[in-house]
């Protein structure tokens, strides 16, 4: 099985207060398995938007998005959820995680309510290695530093080794140097794993390093450039 990711002539639209906003409009594009994208363009022009209908936390106005070329807008929300599970992880901005929680718990969390063949402690420990967060296990999250928690976030997104890594503006309340290393780790998994990984990212030199950027502007994609894999 692919792990292709289509839209096909999506249009998403915001209604409110008498007013239609196109959030999206007639956009097409097909992301590969296991490529690492970065989607720029100024705010407001899109950029999470496609990431939410790409991770199906919201349906289509109009058009389709395709995994493997399943259309998901047929999917039951039951259908929908165990989708995700098995193909998406999401990290956001702002973390989302449980302050209260050790940053083992933390990464445990997506699993708790579900039945996995594997060690899920075993499984948590072993993601966190992964960021390099080997010695702080027991941590609360509230004792961690921004980007630490931003690194056990990718941790808890990637628990369930998902297929795909959509990132929205992972980097953004992070130091440039602790964004780097964040966009870093985001790329080691990629190269390591084979996980694609979509980031939606305001600072152009990281969007530099991905292989391919997706530039939108006013709900469209006006450019879409693909480079020498990274070195
Ligand atoms: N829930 C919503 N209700 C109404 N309008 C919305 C909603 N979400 C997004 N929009 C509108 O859709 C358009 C695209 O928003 P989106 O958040 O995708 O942009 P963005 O490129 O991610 O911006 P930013 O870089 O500021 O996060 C904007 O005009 C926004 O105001």
């Amino acid at each position: 099985m692919s792990h292709k990711m289509e839209c096909v002539e999506v249009s998403k639209v915001f209604k409110g207060d008498g007013v239609s906003t196109y959030a999206l409009e007639d956009i097409n594009v097909t992301f590969e398995e296991g490529e690492f994208v970065a989607i720029v363009g100024p705010s407001g022009s899109g950029k999470s938007t496609i990431l939410s209908l790409l991770g199906t936390l919201d349906l289509t106005t109009s058009g389709n998005v395709t995994y493997n070329g399943s259309p998901l807008n047929e999917y039951s929300s039951r259908k929908l959820a165990d989708f995700r599970f098995e193909n998406i992880g999401f990290i956001f901005q702002q973390f989302h995680l449980l302050p209260t929680l050790t940053a083992l718990e933390n990464v445990m969390s997506p699993l708790f309510s579900r039945k996995v063949p594997y060690n899920k402690k075993e499984r948590a420990e072993t993601m966190l290695n992964q960021v390099g967060l080997q010695d702080k296990y027991n941590s609360l999250l509230s004792q961690l530093s921004g980007g630490q928690q931003q690194r056990v976030a990718i941790a808890r997104a990637l628990v369930h080794e998902p297929n795909w890594l959509l990132a929205d503006e992972p980097t953004g309340n992070l130091d440039t140097d602790t964004g780097e290393i964040i966009f870093d780790t985001l790329h080691g998994l990629n190269r390591n794993k084979g996980c694609g990984v979509i980031v939606v990212t305001h600072d152009s030199e990281l969007a530099e390093r991905a292989d391919r950027i997706v530039e939108m502007k006013n709900g469209k994609i006006v450019r879409d450039t693909r480079k020498q894999a990274y070195a």
